[in-house]
């Protein structure tokens, strides 16, 4: 049998496995959700244990129906979502309490005592990242305050930290009989507790943030060796690629050259551009992260805009107002109307995100008439993710001084070929959406093929990528300054709610 890269694709709302070819063909698949668990308003967690569970069966599964074998796998990689925060117990595996997943917002009062005199941009020289509630930093800090014991824990070097890659490596190569306690620096770059250019944990940042250095994870490339797997889902194989997966999404995209960027739309929504190897700050409310770092070169840096809700509105519109039955029936109903109808939703559930960093702001619906049916409210949705994409692209063009000449899509929402046309009208942009949309698996898949010698070069990788459709921007400039206009003023709606 022919050989291939197995990657794991832990996301906010399930989990993949997905097989992969020397082409970068997904030859195979496999899924599982798992459950969202909201125990008060704005905190959004996830169980580790059941997460670790649903990894185990879809290997398994991805490679039943295949009929592949150990033998068959020459490398594995993972890409996780990113800042989701997990402590558990070194001898027995056992998660403290459940993750705190990148969307909850319990951390939003230890802003202003953090920011002190010095404001939301008080690390942001070190880490690029403004104080928020969405990194990893709080979370822990939080957990340790608030688990009864832990901080103890800790300090006498019990507990570990990880993000999702972490506490997945550290299971699949042995858990509490010698597992490896590692992350990549993609994912580190989002605890807020690593310096952007040292690619080491802060002394300064752990002290400010109160979290003890020994529950730190080591910081590895994000292609080399990470562990050999001991669990009996694929004994034997190595781990040798590691990604937060916006940063595995562009490598998947083969954006290897600066300037280049592409644009996630999954649970969240994620636009990063390639900077190469400078550190770009922002003046326009972006992040500066890594983008990754290919065994022992110079690491690539990206100017990152994210929103934390464009896809979970979907599933909002199905599971809390059951508006929809699945999430592709968003597009059928909202293409029985021609426009909104006059209703925009911003839907600042967790605040929001870039280019604005309101942890103050809260979804709201706009514009309401008895003339809006429920198929302006579909078509509201799916807008909403157009526009916030809208001003994620506005500031990255103004931060990294270029106009984008096209902007390649992926993730799970790609498929709607309404919101891909909606998109390109209001950026004004051509969207490109590659034969390959799973390039979040890819991306993971492809660092790890690069360590193993797979895939010889970028340029392998680069010649894997091809265009399945080009959405071009069809709408006229008037209708579109309006549209803008109106979303402008929603946006400033939500502003100041949360007291
Ligand atoms: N046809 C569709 N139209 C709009 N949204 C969709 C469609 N299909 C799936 N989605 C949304 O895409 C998201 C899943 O995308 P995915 O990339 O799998 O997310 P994640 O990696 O965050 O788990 C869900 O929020 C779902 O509601
Ligand atoms: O699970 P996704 O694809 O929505 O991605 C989540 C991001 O990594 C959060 O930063």
């Amino acid at each position: 049998m022919a050989s291939y890269v197995v990657a794991i694709d832990q996301g906010t709302s399930s989990t993949r496995c997905i097989i992969v070819n020397r082409k970068g063909e997904i030859v195979s698949v496999a899924q599982k959700e798992h459950a969202q668990i909201y125990p008060k308003p704005g905190w959004v967690e996830h169980d580790p244990t059941e997460i670790w569970r649903n990894t185990l069966e879809v290997i398994a599964k991805a490679r039943i129906k295949l009929g592949l074998t150990t033998k068959d796998v020459v490398a594995v990689g993972i890409t996780n979502q990113r800042e989701t925060t997990v402590v558990w117990n070194k001898h027995t595996g056992k998660p403290y309490h459940n993750a705190l997943v990148w969307q909850d917002v319990r951390t939003e009062d230890m802003i202003a005592e953090m920011a002190g005199d010095s404001g939301l941009d008080r690390f942001r020289a070190k880490t690029g990242l403004p104080l928020a509630t969405y990194f990893s930093g709080l979370k822990i800090r939080w957990l340790l305050d608030n688990v009864p014991g832990l901080r103890q824990e800790a300090e006498q070097g019990n507990a570990l930290f990880g993000n999702i890659d972490s506490f997945l490596i550290w299971n699949l190569t042995g858990g509490a009989k010698g597992g490896q306690h590692v992350t990549d620096v993609t994912n580190a770059s989002r605890t807020q507790l690593m310096n952007l250019e040292t690619l080491a944990w802060d002394e300064e940042l752990l002290a400010a943030f109160n979290v003890p250095a020994t529950m730190m994870p080591g910081i590895r490339p994000s292609s080399g060796l990470f562990g050999t797997i001991t669990s009996e889902v694929m004994p034997g194989v190595p781990i040798t690629g590691v990604l937060g997966d916006q940063q595995a999404a562009l490598v998947g995209q083969t954006c290897f050259e600066p300037g280049q960027a592409k644009n996630t739309y999954g649970t969240g929504c994620f636009l990063l551009m390639n900077t190469g190897t400078q550190i770009r700050p922002s003046t326009c409310g972006l992040l500066t992260t890594v983008a990754y770092q290919f065994g022992n070169e110079a690491p690539r840096y990206a100017l990152e805009g994210g929103v934390a809700i464009s896809g979970a509105l979907v599933q909002w519109l199905r599971d809390n107002l059951g508006l929809i039955k699945t999430s592709a029936d968003v597009q059928t109903l909202a293409a029985e109307v021609p426009d909104n109808g006059g209703a925009y939703i911003v839907p600042a559930f967790s605040g929001l995100y870039a280019p604005y960093w309101r942890a103050d702001a809260r979804g709201v619906i706009v514009g309401l008439t008895r003339f809006v049916t429920k198929q302006h409210i579909a078509r509201a949705v799916l807008e909403a993710t157009a526009f916030q994409t809208y001003d994620l692209l506005a500031a990255m063009q103004k931060d990294a001084a270029v106009e984008l000449v096209s902007l390649r899509v992926d993730g799970g929402m790609v498929v709607n070929d309404l919101l891909m046309q909606f998109q390109a009208d209001v950026n004004n942009v051509p969207v490109v959406r590659p034969s390959v949309t799973e390039t979040t698996a890819v991306g993971a898949a492809y660092a790890a093929g690069l360590a193993v010698g797979y895939w010889a070069s970028i340029d392998d990788l680069s010649a894997n990528w091809g265009i399945e459709a080009t959405f071009k921007p069809a709408m006229a400039a008037e209708k579109r300054s309006k549209l803008l206009h109106q979303w402008a003023k929603a946006v400033q709606r939500s502003l100041d709610w949360a007291d």
